[in-house]
């Protein structure tokens, strides 16, 4: 399946996780268990060293799953992403070398922003649906109100320091459609191999009401 838009992705759930793999055996187990509880859209950072082939694993082996890369930094990230078989990409920040690499690419990505000027500069390269992060730190569901005002064409996926308690308020919000968190794979859970826990945090999240 592909991925045309990546505001799209926000049409699968209310939540995307955030995925850091530390151990590639628990690549798919942990997208199995995701998948289970019925979230299918998963952002796999690229801090780890196993991430490419972490991200190669669950979609090989998870084929409901919608994998994409996050953590993206460099043209040499978006190459690997794509290269890995990603059908989207995530970048913490923004800069107009990802974002020409993107398109050039044909990898849907969801650039990162913190400021007006940043979104302004997502918006001349062509992306009107951005991450906010890290969304709470900087001023969260105020910052968000204040940004739909000259920016109500923007959409915005909130990550960073949103819990499934404060999920709900970011997604009434009108130029929320979806946010982005770690919670639902906490590591020691993942460490412990505890899938049921992950399931569980999955249909929690999957449940959130928008
Ligand atoms: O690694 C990246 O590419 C990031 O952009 C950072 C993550 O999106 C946030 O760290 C998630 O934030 P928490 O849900 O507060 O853990």
């Amino acid at each position: 399946m592909s991925i045309l838009n990546t505001l799209s992705l926000a049409s699968y759930g209310p939540v995307i996780p955030v995925i850091v793999i530390q151990r590639l055996e628990d690549a798919v187990p942990l997208a199995q268990a995701l998948v289970a509880g019925g979230v299918r859209v998963l952002e796999v950072t690229l801090r780890t060293s196993c991430a490419l082939q972490a991200m190669e694993a669950m979609a090989r082996a998870v084929p409901e799953a919608i994998v994409g890369a996050g953590t993206l930094r460099t043209v040499e990230d978006v190459r690997a992403a794509r290269n890995a078989g990603c059908q989207f990409g995530v970048s913490p920040g923004f800069t107009d070398a990802i974002g020409a690499a993107c398109i050039e690419q044909g990898l849907p990505l969801l650039p990162g922003v913190s400021t007006a000027s940043e979104v302004m500069q997502a918006n001349a390269a062509g992306y009107s649906f951005l991450k906010l992060f890290p969304a709470v730190a900087v001023g969260g569901i105020n910052l968000l109100k204040a940004l739909g005002g000259p920016f109500a064409d923007v959409a915005f996926c909130p990550t960073g320091g949103i819990t499934l308690e404060t999920a709900p308020q970011f997604l009434s919000l009108p130029n929320v459609k979806v946010c982005g968190g770690s919670w639902l794979t906490p590591q020691d859970a993942v460490d412990a191999g505890d899938w049921a826990r992950i399931t569980r945090l999955a249909a929690e999240a999957a449940a959130i009401k928008r």
